[in-house]
C-alpha cells in the first residue's frame, strides 16, 4: 500500500461510547474533529448515559474487539493513540494486548476510573492491571487527583504531593506524566507535568464556575492525540490541549439538565486557523 496515499493524520481512540454525545469516543472524535486530525475508534464499551449519570454499560466482547484492531491496523496509518474507558480488567488486557501486537504511534493513558456523576467505569479489581500492563506502554498518563491517588496509593493535597505522585506515577514505566488539578476546590486549576527528560511545569488557569464539566478528561487527552498525531513535541501538545479545553469549559454550551457537555468549536473560534 502507498504511504503517501495514506499521509493524512490519523489518530484512534480506544474507550467507551456515551449516548450523551459529552463524553467518551464522542467527546473524543469531536475533539480531534477540531484539531484536524481524521479520528478512527476502536468500542471498548457502551454507555447509556447523559448529563445527569451513566444508566448502564455493557463491555463489548474480546472477539469484536480485536476485530476492530485489525480492521484499523490492516488500513490505517495511525500515528497517535489513547485509551478512555476500558471498563474492567479483562478489557484492560484484551486491549494491552493490541497494543503490543500493533503499532499506532504514542500512547496517551487516560485513565477513566469514575464519572463525574460518580458512576464506576473502572472495575476496582482492574487498577493494578492498568499500573502494572497498561501504564509501561504510555508516552503520557492524564489522572485527574482521584485517578492519581488510586494509582499511586497517595493522599494528594497539596502541590508537593502532585510531583511526588508523578514521580511514583513514572515508575511504572509512563514517560511523561500530567497530573489534572480539576477535582481541588482552589480559585485556580493547577495541572502538574513531569517529563521524560526530568523538565516540569505547572498548567494554571482561573477555576471556571460551572458545573458544565463533562467530557474534559477525555477533551484533554484527545487534543494531546491529535496535535502529537501532527508532530509536536509532547510539551507543545500538552500545553495546546490544555488551552483547548480551558476555551471549550469557558465558553459553556446549555445542553442536557446536569453535568453538561464541553463547548468543542470554542478553541477555534478564538484561533481561527489554528
Ligand atoms: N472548572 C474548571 N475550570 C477550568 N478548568 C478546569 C475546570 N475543571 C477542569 N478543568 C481542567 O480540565 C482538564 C481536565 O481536568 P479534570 O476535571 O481534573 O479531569 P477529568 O475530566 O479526567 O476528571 C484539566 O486541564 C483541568 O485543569
Ligand atoms: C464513556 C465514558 N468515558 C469516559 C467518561 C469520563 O469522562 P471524563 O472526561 O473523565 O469526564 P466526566 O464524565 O467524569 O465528566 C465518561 N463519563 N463516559
Amino acid at each position: 500500500m502507498s504511504a503517501q496515499l495514506n499521509s493524512f493524520p490519523q489518530t484512534l481512540t480506544i474507550a467507551g461510547t456515551d449516548s450523551g454525545g459529552g463524553a467518551g469516543v464522542m467527546a473524543d472524535l469531536k475533539t480531534m474533529q477540531e484539531r484536524h486530525v481524521f479520528s478512527t475508534a476502536v468500542i471498548v464499551a457502551v454507555t447509556a448515559q447523559n448529563t445527569l449519570g451513566v444508566q448502564d454499560f455493557s463491555a463489548l466482547s474480546k472477539k469484536l474487539i480485536d476485530e476492530q484492531f485489525a480492521s484499523l491496523a490492516d488500513d490505517m496509518a495511525i500515528k497517535a493513540c489513547k485509551t478512555g474507558m476500558l471498563a474492567d480488567a479483562e478489557h484492560v488486557e484484551i486491549v494491552v494486548d493490541n497494543l503490543k501486537k500493533y503499532d499506532f504511534g504514542p500512547l496517551i493513558v487516560d485513565p477513566v476510573m469514575i464519572a463525574k456523576g460518580g458512576a464506576p467505569l473502572l472495575a476496582d479489581s482492574a487498577i493494578d492491571v492498568v499500573k502494572r500492563d497498561l501504564l509501561p506502554l504510555a508516552t503520557v498518563v492524564t489522572p485527574n487527583l482521584p485517578e492519581a491517588e488510586r494509582l499511586t496509593d497517595m493522599t494528594i493535597k497539596t502541590p508537593a504531593d502532585m510531583q511526588a505522585a508523578a514521580k511514583k506515577l513514572r515508575a511504572t514505566g509512563a514517560k511523561n506524566i500530567m497530573i489534572k488539578g480539576g477535582h481541588g476546590n482552589t480559585e485556580k486549576v493547577t495541572d502538574y507535568v513531569l517529563l521524560e527528560d526530568g523538565k516540569e511545569f505547572w498548567l494554571s488557569a482561573p477555576r471556571v464556575d460551572t458545573i458544565r464539566t463533562h467530557g474534559t478528561g477525555d477533551t484533554l487527552s484527545s487534543a494531546m492525540t491529535a496535535e502529537i498525531a501532527k508532530g509536536q513535541d509532547i510539551e507543545s501538545a500538552i500545553r495546546l490541549a490544555k488551552d483547548f479545553v480551558e476555551a471549550a469549559i469557558r465558553n459553556t454550551i446549555q445542553v442536557g439538565h446536569g453535568h453538561g457537555p464541553l463547548n468543542h468549536w470554542a478553541y477555534g473560534e478564538e484561533h481561527p486557523g489554528k
